[in-house]
């Protein structure tokens, strides 16, 4: 790497919605301010206060993916987003924090009525909608359930009122979206939080700049 390109600023990829709100925080804390907002700016790359760090917005399912290409040297991203990243492209990201932001669970919800343990006992094979499919197989397969997975990628809640499956694997907080669609959680698969996550080579090369900010991140995730 030449010393141009240790010398550009650091790049973190976030998600806009409640990562961007809840990084927000962890940034002040280590005395950097973002003004532009990602929700009316249409802007993709944006600066912070600081000459040495920039912030790139992506899809949050993207995130892993920059990071770990290099195109960005860190990132923040959900639980449930890794491990799905993980399946496909194992190692290559480190992972130093657990950040507590954007908490909730994967669960799996069936609609309110359908007898979920009986059919678990009766040995029926299930279908289930789901944008997690990694984290769904291997929920079912130690539960020794023999399951159907359709992959879906957004609106999981609409698929078991629609005949489209039987149950859903995905992310509850307040657990209001279950109740406005009649669903119910019936089981957890994982506690999810969001990790930050760091390029392997930017971890060496770039440490200087790194280290500080992720000693402030640590600090201020730990409160
Ligand atoms: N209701 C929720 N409460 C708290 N955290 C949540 C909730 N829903 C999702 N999360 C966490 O926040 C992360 C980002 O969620 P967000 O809704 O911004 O993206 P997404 O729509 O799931 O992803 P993509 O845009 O890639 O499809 C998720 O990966 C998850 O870890
Ligand atoms: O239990 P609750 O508090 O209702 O939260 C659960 C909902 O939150 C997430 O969706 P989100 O709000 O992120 O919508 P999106 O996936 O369409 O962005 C998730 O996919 C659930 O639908």
């Amino acid at each position: 790497m030449s010393p141009a390109s240790l010398d550009r600023p650091l790049t973190l990829a976030l998600s806009k919605g409640r990562i961007f709100d809840e990084t927000m925080p962890l940034l002040e804390a280590a005395g950097v301010h973002v003004t532009e907002n990602p929700e009316t700016s249409r802007k993709l790359i944006l600066p912070t206060s600081s000459p040495d760090l920039q912030l790139i917005i992506v899809r949050a399912s993207d995130v892993p993916t920059y990071v770990q290409y290099g195109a960005a040297d860190f990132g923040i991203a959900g639980k449930d987003v890794l491990y799905e990243h993980a399946a496909e492209h194992p190692g290559g990201l480190y992972q130093p924090i657990d950040l507590n932001i954007a908490r909730c669970r994967l669960c799996v919800a069936v609609r309110q009525g359908f007898d979920y343990e009986a059919a678990v006992r009766q040995g029926s094979r299930l279908r289930v909608a789901t944008k997690y499919v990694q984290a769904a197989r291997e929920h079912f397969a130690r539960k020794g359930v023999y399951v159907d997975l359709i992959k879906l990628y957004g609106s999981m809640e609409l698929a078991p009122l629609v005949g489209l499956a039987d149950a859903i694997v995905d992310l509850v907080s307040t657990g209001g979206t279950l109740k406005a669609n009649n669903l119910v959680a019936v089981e957890n698969v994982a506690e999810i939080s969001s990790r930050l996550i760091v390029n392997q080579a930017a971890l060496k090369t770039r440490s200087a700049k790194l280290q500080p900010l992720i000693d402030s991140f640590r600090r201020a995730s730990a409160n």
